[in-house]
């Protein structure tokens, strides 16, 4: 398993080690000793969320607030997103900045991504199964949200708007600038 920092600080992509033989794949989804030490902190992961979505699903960008901000590692069980983290953290030399990766069941890529970011991801494939680990609950009354078309972040989504597909609740996010 390799961890290959990224452009935002504490943002890990996560390389596991595959491995090939005449009946199919295997690899360690998640080793938290491995973990750790790779990304040179102690992250406990209390939840882990799946969501199966079709092409052009949006989902994002959310975070939670304050003390119920959560780390996530998320990955790719089936197809293939664009997934993308938002540098949220104030007091960042990259406050405001993103990145994007593709995140697939054929490269197995995971990201990391630590408290103090909101996520998001959409669908490239024709259908996608999407799994992540939380390091805190899901607390409702703490969501918080901008919303994926934001002027200021600007973000390449790959897919042009019209063929995005948005929940209710996502299309009424409101703007970077407002945070
Ligand atoms: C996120 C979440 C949702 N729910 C419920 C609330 C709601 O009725 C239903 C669907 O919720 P949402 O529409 O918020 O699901 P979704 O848009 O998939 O939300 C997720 O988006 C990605 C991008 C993230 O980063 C996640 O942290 C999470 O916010 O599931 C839980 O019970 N537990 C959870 O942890």
């Amino acid at each position: 398993m390799k961890a290959i920092p990224t452009k935002l600080k504490q943002c890990f992509i996560i390389e596991p080690s595959v491995f090939i033989d005449s009946r199919g794949y295997f690899f360690e989804s998640f080793n938290q000793k491995t973990f750790n030490e790779l990304i040179g902190q102690k992250v406990d992961f209390v939840q882990d969320n799946e969501s199966y979505s079709t092409k052009g699903v949006l989902r994002g960008l959310h975070f939670q607030k304050e003390e119920w901000a959560q780390a996530k590692l998320v990955r790719v069980v089936k197809g293939c997103v664009l997934d993308v983290a938002v540098d949220i953290r104030k007091d960042s030399p990259t406050y405001g900045d993103y990145l994007s990766v593709e995140l697939s069941d054929d490269n197995k890529k995971q990201l990391f991504i630590p408290r103090g970011f909101a996520h998001g991801f959409v669908v490239l494939s024709d259908t996608a199964i999407f799994s992540y680990k939380c390091d805190n609950y899901y607390n409702k009354a703490s969501e918080g949200g901008i919303i994926y078309n934001d002027t200021t972040l600007n973000i390449d989504w790959k897919l042009p708007f019209d063929k995005l597909i948005i929940s209710e609740k996502d299309s009424i996010l409101p703007t970077f600038e407002t945070l």
